[in-house]
């Protein structure tokens, strides 16, 4: 059985070492080789690496790690490039969310004008990589979940079209973990589902188990009374803030009772409710900077100091065993059925066909191919037509430098109430992105 060379970029990320742990939990169905680190951040890196070197010694000795900065070491010779970088790291993460808080308006990872700053930083640097795997391993496949990954997806497909890309959300995985408990399943796989959307931005439309019984009534139920809220801990995310946003589906899916939403439409249905309840001087960004980023470096440097893993609390991602479905997909033809986000070409069959919409596909070695959904009502549509344009709007301001199609798509966002305020905020963005995006005239 050929055994793969993985190269993850961003590996230093607070992702890495669960996602190399799952790795390593499937390796009877994917034998790797090699795993071969990337970031622009050597010392960042070097921790997470370092006690991943120690993993691999006591857990798969076999398997060759190599963590470089270097772009020829670490695309060269590789299967698939995983990855998952945050350009400008959290501390640009905080300027996207306490911005927009400033002017009156919801601040977030990858919605409205903190996902627009964040797409502007991230479309460059992720293009960087792509042509890093096109130059150096022209066959390998790119399984991206950079964020944001809506306005990521839509510049890879118009700027980078012939490259071998798959665009991923995590989200709606962790969303089906928690309806599958609410319904006393073991486990989302034994869902299958229709869904449609834009990347953060999508509704389940249809859900049955493998002998193809109707499981949505039961799951509308559910949410319609407690959200994807369950009483089953070990699901439970460790944050509050997180928790919060599964209980809050409960006031999303009102708006549509014959279908189940996104976590992510809270911040464009329930604006005013989500500025009222943050604070403007400690966002999630400050909570992963206090949470997952310490927990994370600080285990990675305990096994570094103490040379063994043995104690170690870091666990696996179970839940980013897609990336394992993913690639499997695409190296063994195994027609998996995954949530990608991809280009419409008639998915959705009155929408447009450019867009990138995140829909069900059968993925098999020659990539995805989507599953239709058909023809979507009025109010998803008038939503999805707003957002996608936004998302154009971005890849256009980033593809020719200007500040007029950003401040555009600022002001087409559902969340900015005005053009001033757009311009305000859009103001503010660029004197802190500076070092990040491209000049705009
Ligand atoms: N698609 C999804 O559903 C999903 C789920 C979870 C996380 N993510 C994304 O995964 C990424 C990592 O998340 P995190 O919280 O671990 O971030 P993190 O800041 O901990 O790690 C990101 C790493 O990327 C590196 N990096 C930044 N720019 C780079 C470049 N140009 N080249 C190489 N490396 C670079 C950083 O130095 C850092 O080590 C983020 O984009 C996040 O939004 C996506
Ligand atoms: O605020 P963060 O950095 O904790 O999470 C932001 C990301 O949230 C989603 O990913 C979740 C995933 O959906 C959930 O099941 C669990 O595994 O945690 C992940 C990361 O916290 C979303 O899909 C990502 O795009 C966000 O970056
Ligand atoms: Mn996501």
């Amino acid at each position: 059985m050929k055994q793969f060379t993985i190269t993850i970029a961003g590996g230093g990320s607070t992702f890495t070492p669960g996602i190399v742990l799952m790795l390593l939990d499937n390796q009877e169905k994917f034998p790797i080789k090699e795993i071969k680190f990337y970031d622009n951040d050597e010392a960042r890196q070097a921790t997470i690496a370092g006690a991943t070197e120690v993993i691999l010694q006591e857990k798969a000795p076999n398997i060759k790690l190599t963590a470089t900065t270097d772009p020829e070491t670490a695309f060269s010779n590789t299967d698939f490039v995983m990855a998952h970088i945050r350009t400008g790291k959290y501390a640009m993460r905080e300027q996207d969310e306490k911005i927009p808080l400033k002017h009156g308006v919801v601040g977030q990872e990858t919605c409205g004008p903190g996902g627009i700053a964040y797409g502007m930083r991230s479309i460059g640097d992720v293009l960087e990589l792509v042509d890093y795997m096109d130059k150096y391993s022209p066959d390998a496949w790119f399984l991206n979940y950079s964020n944001p990954a809506a306005i990521v997806a839509e510049a890879t497909r118009k700027l980078r079209p012939h490259s071998n890309i798959l665009n991923i959300c995590d989200m709606p995985i962790g969303i089906e973990e928690l309806m599958a408990d609410a319904i006393g399943l073991s486990s989302r796989k034994e869902m299958e589902v229709d869904y449609f959307g834009l990347n953060h931005f999508g509704w389940w439309t249809g859900i049955r188990d493998k002998a193809g019984n109707d499981l949505l009534p039961q799951i509308r139920e559910h949410v319609s009374k407690y959200g994807y809220v369950t009483d089953n801990e070990s699901l439970q995310h460790s944050d509050a803030s997180w928790n919060s946003t599964f209980a809050k589906a409960k006031d999303v899916q009102a708006l549509d009772p014959e279908t189940v939403p996104n976590t992510y439409l809270k911040y464009y249905f329930y604006p005013d409710h989500e500025v009222a309840k943050s604070d403007a001087s400690y966002t999630r960004a400050n909570e992963v900077m206090d949470g997952r980023e310490k927990f994370i470096f600080g285990e990675c440097q305990k096994i570094i100091d103490s040379q063994t893993a043995k104690d170690s609390e870091l666990h696996i991602d179970e839940h980013a065993s897609y990336i394992v479905d993913l690639a499997r997909a695409i190296a063994y033809n195994t027609k998996e059925r995954m949530l990608l986000i991809v280009e419409n070409n008639g998915a959705i069959s009155n929408f447009d066909a450019t867009a990138m919409v995140e829909v069900p596909c059968i993925v098999g070695s020659k990539g995805p191919e989507p599953l239709t959904q058909g023809e979507i009502p009025r109010f998803h549509k008038g939503l999805m037509e707003q957002q996608v344009t936004v998302e154009k709007l971005v890849v256009e301001a980033f593809e020719y430098g200007s500040y007029q199609k950003l401040w555009q798509a600022l002001t087409v966002s559902k969340i900015v109430p005005s053009a001033k305020v757009a311009k305000d905020i859009l103001d503010d963005l660029l004197e802190v992105n500076k070092p990040y995006w491209p000049e705009l005239t």
